[in-house]
């Protein structure tokens, strides 16, 4: 069983042409490609919601700051054609740089305010280069769909920012994170951690899930977010590059978390910075708690 595999844009077109002509619905799921569990989650969501998938695998250099990060990416394309080809996916778009950024290219899609901050301040154009690629496959593949994976929170939100404003007609569809058995988020990169890395990796979600319950019960999102601080560092973590309580919503800082949020980290291990967000519940307040205990 085989996935065909399309290079440039006239390739793709011609493919998606004839599905449209034939009144098929379209869904792409852009990747970087050394495909996980995660990323197969997206393409059986697309395959609930569309006729066509499109799986893009594309190392996109415009998004990396750090080139040391770039050279190491892994690059599996074999593999990842053999992953793809059994669920029933069908087109795998892989281009060159080359062709993605020929001679000459000069654009840059930017996307402002939920790039502030986050990944955003820790990898300084970083998101430029993710909108841009992703506003080029989105009007490359045309696409009815699009699949992310919430792992990449504020990723998501700079993409449903940029087809908003830009009109792009695309139906963005978020998908939760998958994880471990031992609850690490998967991630390309969790191949570079070392074996007694890998073990110390879950206290990551670990300390995520239970300061978000203390941020639910009402605790102190300053006492809170300092003892995860501690606690992830103890666990042999050398940097919490950031750990930061976020609307849900809109991505704006909270101090406490009184509307639906996001508690969102980054974290170096063992030279592997690996990203992880977990769901916060509003505090109830304590009228809202006796309210709920009385209609009881
Ligand atoms: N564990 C996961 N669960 C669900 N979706 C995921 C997961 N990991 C990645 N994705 C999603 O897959 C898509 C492609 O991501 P990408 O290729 O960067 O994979 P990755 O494993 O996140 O790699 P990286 O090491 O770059 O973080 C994105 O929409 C991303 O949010
Ligand atoms: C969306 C994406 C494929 C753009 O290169 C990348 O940022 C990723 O893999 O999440
Ligand atoms: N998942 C986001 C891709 C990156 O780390 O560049």
């Amino acid at each position: 069983m085989t996935i065909p595999i399309a290079r440039t844009v006239a390739e793709l077109r011609t493919t998606v042409a004839a599905w449209r002509k034939n009144g098929l619905k379209v869904a792409v799921v852009p990747t970087m490609g050394a495909l996980h569990e995660g990323h197969l989650s997206l393409v059986r969501a697309a395959l609930a919601k569309a006729d066509r998938i499109i799986v893009t695998l594309f190392v996109n250099p415009k998004q990396f700051n750090n080139a040391a990060d770039l050279a190491a990416y892994p690059r599996t394309e074999h593999d990842d054609a053999a992953k793809l080809a059994p669920l029933g996916a069908h087109l795998l778009y892989a281009p060159n740089a080359a062709d993605m950024y020929p001679e000459g290219f000069a654009t840059t899609v930017s996307v402002s305010r939920v790039s502030d901050g986050l990944c955003g301040a820790f990898r300084p154009g970083h998101f430029d280069g993710v909108a841009t690629v992703v506003a080029k496959l989105f009007l490359q593949t045309r696409a009815d769909l699009a699949f992310f994976g919430v792992k990449d929170f504020q990723q998501l939100h700079v993409v449903r920012r940029l087809v908003r404003d830009l009109d792009i007609p695309i139906e963005i569809v978020a998908c939760p994170t998958v994880r471990e058995a031992d609850g690490l988020a998967m991630s390309s990169r969790n191949v570079r951690l070392s074996a007694e890395q890998r073990l110390a990796a879950p206290k990551l979600p670990e300390v995520l899930s239970t300061s978000a319950e203390r941020l639910s019960a009402g605790a102190p999102a300053e006492l809170v977010l300092a003892e995860a601080r501690q606690a992830i560092l103890a666990a042999g973590y050398e940097e919490v590059e950031y750990l930061e309580l976020r609307a849900d919503q809109d991505l704006s800082p909270l101090s406490a978390a009184d509307r639906p949020a996001r508690l969102i980290v980054a974290a170096w291990l063992g030279g592997t910075r690996l990203i992880d967000n977990v769901e916060v519940l509003p505090r109830q307040r304590k009228g809202e708690v006796l309210a709920a205990a009385n209609a009881a």
